[in-house]
């Protein structure tokens, strides 16, 4: 079965790959058929041993297929000279794989000096290279790896495998070595560098968090390189394919999910308001309409301010209460929640892109937005932060 994608170009073809290797008694990757569709990131995701690592390098011909082919943009590359290939392809790896004994922009060139440019081209590509991972050129250009920490190093093997600005951008765990809140920034970062650039990214780790983060759509693969589930991180999480995607997506799916529900996306119920100048009788005829336990209070630009209490003892000290921080269109269900819990509120206001009134969210609100969240197409639009 080929797991392709529906609308899109495809960027990358694999056709029925196979490779063992040497001695070993069961194929690394065994009959393999899937579609990269262009300008995406597609995460392959899976345990040890799984054949993702074999997969990735048989795209870009590190390693010979045994049987099968492979069609970049439409044309069989299965005999192409590999060191061409590679030229088009970008590649990142954990530990990033940087020379030691050169400076961060020697790295950064590589693959525009091999390509010939000539040394104002290859300056001005290291320097624009630089400011887009978020090194200041004057500080780093000069640097050797060493006197980077691994989230710079990171940074710079990412600049590195863009260098001959190639259209596919293979990273194996690049982030693997990362901690979790550094990683996290740079997972980011590195989604708002792909809404830049958009490129045809195939990314391996065997993190579902980050192939969920990550993913515009997810390959899992289970062992002998076969893929149980090839869809976006929504549809995995919300209807793995049997019981060992579900396993591997663990109990933690629906938490993981609620991440993936933007508010902007959802139809956010509305919340009784008044405005700011209202008089005491103003409130009391919007609380008689009111079958909720407060009503927010928006100032002249429709930005909400406070809530005005209805029942029990904050309605009896007569103070209004702060917003204390609403939700905006980018922020998810998840967030909401998180901000539930520890604001200990049982209601957050939710405003839009220009953080003016779009409704209000309480506990039971968000229950029924995640039961009516349906399937999303897995041909939505690429990810952007
Ligand atoms: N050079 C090699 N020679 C022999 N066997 C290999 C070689 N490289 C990988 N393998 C085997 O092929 C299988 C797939 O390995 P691969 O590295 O592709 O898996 P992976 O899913 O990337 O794993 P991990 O998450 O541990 O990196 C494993 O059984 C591995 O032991």
């Amino acid at each position: 079965m080929t797991h392709g994608t529906t609308d899109e170009r495809t960027a990358i073809r694999l056709d029925r790959i196979r490779k063992s290797y040497p001695g070993q008694t069961r194929a690394a990757v065994e009959d393999l058929s899937l579609e990269i569709p262009e300008g995406r990131i597609v995460v392959f995701v899976g345990p040890s041993g799984c054949g993702k690592t074999t997969t990735m390098k048989l795209i870009n011909r590190l390693i010979e297929p045994t049987s099968g082919r492979i069609h970049l943009d439409g044309t069989d590359v299965t005999e192409m000279p590999a060191h061409q290939l590679r030229r088009r392809i970008g590649y990142a790896i954990q530990q990033t794989g940087l020379f030691p004994h050169r400076t961060v922009a020697d790295n950064i060139a590589t693959v525009p000096k091999m390509l010939g440019w000539n040394k104002a081209r290859v300056t001005a590509r290291v320097d624009e290279l630089l400011q887009l991972v978020g090194l200041e050129p004057g500080t780093f250009r000069a640097r050797y790896p060493k006197q980077l920490s691994g989230g710079q190093q990171q940074r710079v093997g990412v600049a590195r495998a863009l260098g001959g600005d190639p259209q596919v951008l293979l990273m194996d765990e690049p982030f693997g070595a990362i901690d979790p809140l550094n990683r996290e920034a740079l997972q980011n970062e590195f989604l708002r560098i792909q809404s830049q650039v958009r490129k045809t990214i195939v990314f391996v780790t065997h993190d579902i968090d980050e192939a969920v983060r990550m993913g515009d759509r997810i390959a899992l693969f289970s062992q002998g390189g076969r893929v149980a589930q090839y869809d976006t991180p929504e549809n995995i999480l919300a209807e793995p394919a049997d019981g060992y995607v579900a396993d591997f997506i663990g109990a933690g799916a629906s938490v993981r999910r609620l991440s993936l529900l933007l508010l902007g996306e959802l139809a956010v119920p509305d919340w009784p308001v008044i405005g700011q100048s209202a008089d005491d009788a103003e409130v009391a005829a919007a609380a008689a309409r009111c079958a909720r336990d407060r009503l927010l209070v928006l100032d002249a630009d429709r930005r909400p301010t406070s809530w005005v209490p209805l029942f029990g003892p904050d309605r009896e000290r007569g103070e209004k209460l702060p917003v204390q921080g609403s939700m905006g269109p980018r922020d998810s269900l998840f967030d909401a929640l998180d901000h539930m819990l520890s604001t200990n509120t049982s209601v957050v206001a939710v405003v839009d892109e220009e953080g003016r009134h779009r409704g209000a969210l309480e506990m039971d609100s968000v229950r029924s937005l995640i039961n009516t969240a349906g399937r999303r197409e897995p041909s939505g639009p690429p990810q952007e932060v």
